[in-house]
């Protein structure tokens, strides 16, 4: 089993993850907050109070745990394409795999780290929800005091299965999705490179891109359901189950409620995957 698409994997993601954090705590705030009139505000008033740091808030965590997520999504998805064709990452070139089989690997690499992201999204969720502002003397503490006492505290309250609240949603949400994430990334990279040739770094930017913004546009609806499962039992009623949930999300709020952090989302996606991308393909160049 090739361990540098594992490795690879593991680099890219974290790069990506730098360069979309911004985006990624603007999103959270304009999701959790009200103060703010939109993502120009919301970017003008945390560059003023908080300088380019407060862009970073929290970053760590994340960071660590797209080291264990990352890398299983594409070292699943390119040995999966390995087992189905028999072609490793360099002979793909030249011999590509068709697109079933595309969307056969990307989907497993979607479902197997959809476990293993499970708990640290969770932790994410309910971290980036504490919306009470920094401690002072007197008030009282957030209800999680950061991410170890998080899922220490899940932990003790709901048991080992309640790290795994929304899990199910969460691969209903990544395993078809991360299909549509692989073969966009394929399909554009064929289409605009010559025959036998790798594709150029412009070509790996854009269709990673693009990767990025479908798979997103595609997961948002199960997105705003898998987050809402996650903080069920906390501070909104528990929901007995995943349609359940999207029945009295839609009921309540209508269907808009589906798409909700959608353009945040996108404008973040592209460069995150951009970066993914180019970083995946040359650091498995340089090991070749
Ligand atoms: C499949 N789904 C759309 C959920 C994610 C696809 C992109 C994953 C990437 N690490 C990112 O954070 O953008």
């Amino acid at each position: 089993m090739p361990v540098e698409e594992f490795v690879a994997g593991w680099i890219s993601g974290a790069l990506g993850l730098v360069l979309g954090y911004p985006f990624d705590t603007v999103k959270v705030r304009l999701q959790t907050q009200t103060t703010y009139r939109g993502i120009v505000d919301c970017m003008v008033k945390t560059y003023r109070h908080e300088s380019l740091l407060g862009f970073f808030k929290g970053m760590s965590f994340p960071i660590a745990s797209i080291a264990v997520v990352n890398s299983v999504l594409f070292g699943i998805y390119s040995n999966t394409l390995l087992a189905l064709t028999a072609t490793s990452h360099q002979e793909r070139r030249a011999q590509p795999p068709s697109y079933t089989h595309i969307f056969i690997a990307g989907c497993t690499g979607g479902f197997l780290q959809a476990y293993f992201l499970a708990p640290f999204d969770l932790i994410k969720v309910r971290l980036q929800n504490q919306t009470e502002p920094r401690a002072k003397p007197g008030s009282p503490p957030p209800r999680y005091r950061g991410p170890v006492h998080c899922a220490a505290s899940i932990f003790q309250e709901e048991g080992p299965r309640g790290l795994f609240r929304g899990a199910w949603a969460l691969t209903l949400r990544d395993t078809p999705t991360m299909g549509i994430y692989f073969i966009t990334y394929e399909c554009l990279c064929h289409q605009s490179t010559p025959e036998g040739q790798n594709p150029s770094s412009a070509t790996v930017l854009v269709a990673g891109g693009f990767a990025g913004i479908t798979s997103w546009v595609t997961a948002t609806p199960l997105d705003v359901i898998k987050s809402r499962m996650q903080m069920a039992g906390l501070n909104q009623r528990a929901h007995r189950g995943v349609l359940d949930c999207i029945v009295s999300s839609a009921r309540q709020e209508g269907l808009g409620v589906f798409f909700r952090g959608l353009t945040i989302n996108s404008a973040r996606a592209f460069p995150v995957n951009a970066v993914t991308f180019l970083s995946y393909e040359y650091l498995l160049h340089l090991w070749q």
